[in-house]
């Protein structure tokens, strides 16, 4: 789906803060094939060093990998940057940090940027992290005793006491990412944060002393934080920019919006195995069918959900008792459904058929998948798991990302 792209819709609190980043129609092109793009570059040097204005549109086997990227961020805003795999995210960042040139458009960045992009990116694989840190202190025109200053900080953020004088090309990734964050973060203190799935190689542990560190930046900086994980997104950003195929189809203030168009891009058809002893021939979620569909069955937060279930079981099995997993779309289990009716499920002829009644549903925003499985009896063996058979998404009006609302009374003030 393609939406106009709202300029910021909420009036930031933060207008009057100084612009940081400012990007205007920038685009970048790459070449799918090596040959071409050697050659292409060699064109593209000679029509520079000639002065010839640089007005091609795509040459055979080249693409728009960012196209027509335009946003503002300012002192104390955050930018989910979101987007399927290959939608352009670390290309942009690229720009961004000047690793890269955009083919078009301007980039103009305030103050100091920090990036956490590539993994190892920055760092010189045989050197010691002891020596990288210095190394990009002294890139950075940090003099020796500014980097001494601030030596022990970052090794102590980064946890790597141990092997802070062992070549980084031994690090785990977990370990690279730390140092790359502390050096980010507290080397150069950076009136610009780029953090390119940042979170996603470290530990939980890491993972909360990178959003606490994160949580105190924001306010004294620009950050653009990209991510796959919407949870993670939604707890930080301040901002919101949906790329697909290197174009932005969703900018602006709701995240909440942002997220929702996110996930409603991928394709929800429920692919599983059951098995020979039981056959799903239908789920009905609120009587929209659910099987052999792409469109997302939408389920507004707080109304009932209604799930019509019928199964093929062999008629072996008389009385099979079905079970049912709710996942978010980070995989975590979320809600479980066990049937406990007093009669039990009767198998006529080859078919069971069951309906469940969930009132009000509290999830939060999101897309959910469900798990719909029969064991023979209760506690007896599994017959049937079928892993996301059924999929809805949860809409609501508000940024509701946590699972319940708790409702306050007023009291006197103790
Ligand atoms: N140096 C390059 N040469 C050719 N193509 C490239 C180059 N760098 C990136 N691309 C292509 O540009 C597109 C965008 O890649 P990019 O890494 O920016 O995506 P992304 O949104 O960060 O993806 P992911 O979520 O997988 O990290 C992809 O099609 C990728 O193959």
């Amino acid at each position: 789906m393609m939406l106009d792209l709202p300029k910021c819709d909420v009036q930031s609190q933060s207008d009057n803060k100084e612009v940081l980043i400012r990007v205007e129609n920038v685009s970048k092109k790459f070449c799918r094939s090596l040959k071409k793009s050697l050659w292409y570059g060699i064109k593209d040097i000679g029509s520079e060093l000639t002065g010839r204005k640089y007005e091609h549109e795509l040459r055979p086997d080249e693409f728009w990998s960012v196209k027509d990227v335009s946003f503002e961020l300012r002192r104390g805003e955050c930018l989910g940057l979101i987007g399927r795999n290959g939608a352009g995210k670390t290309t942009l960042l690229k720009m961004l940090n000047g690793l890269i040139k955009p083919d078009r458009g301007s980039i103009e960045i305030n103050g100091k940027v920090g990036g956490l992009i590539a993994l190892g990116a920055g760092f010189n694989p045989i050197l010691t992290g002891r020596e990288n840190i210095y190394v990009n202190g002294s890139i950075l025109g940090l003099s020796k005793a500014a980097i001494d200053a601030k030596l022990e900080e970052i090794i102590e953020f980064a946890e790597l006491e141990e092997f802070i004088d062992a070549p980084v090309q031994t690090y785990s990734s977990g370990m690279t990412v730390r140092l790359g964050f502390a050096v980010a973060v507290v080397l150069i203190e950076p009136d610009v944060l780029l953090l390119d799935e940042v979170l996603a190689v470290g530990d939980m542990g890491f993972v909360l002393k990178c959003f606490r560190k994160i949580d105190l930046l924001i306010p004294k900086c620009a950050v653009i934080f990209v991510s796959h994980s919407m949870p993670q997104v939604s707890r930080i950003a301040t901002d919101i920019a949906l790329l697909e195929k290197g174009k932005p189809v969703y900018q602006g203030k709701n995240v909440s919006e942002g997220i929702d168009l996110y996930y409603s891009k991928f394709d929800v058809i429920p692919s599983f195995y059951v098995g020979e002893l039981v056959q799903i021939i239908s789920i009905l979620i609120n009587g929209q069918p659910s099987l052999d569909t792409t469109d997302t069955i939408l389920v507004e937060r707080l109304a009932d959900i209604e799930i019509q279930i019928t199964l093929k079981v062999s008629p072996q099995f008389k009385h099979p008792e079905p079970f049912l997993v709710f996942y978010d779309a980070e995989q975590r289990g979320i809600a479980e459904y066990i049937y406990e009716e007093k009669l039990p499920l009767e198998n006529i002829n080859g078919n069971v058929s069951f309906k469940i009644l969930i009132p009000k549903v509290i999830f939060s925003k999101g897309l959910y998948s469900i798990t719909v499985g029969l064991s023979e009896s209760k506690d007896g063996p599994i017959l049937m798991r079928a892993q996301s058979a059924a999929y809805f998404q949860v809409k609501a009006e508000k940024n509701l990302w946590t699972a319940f609302q708790l409702h306050g009374e007023s009291t006197q003030v103790i």
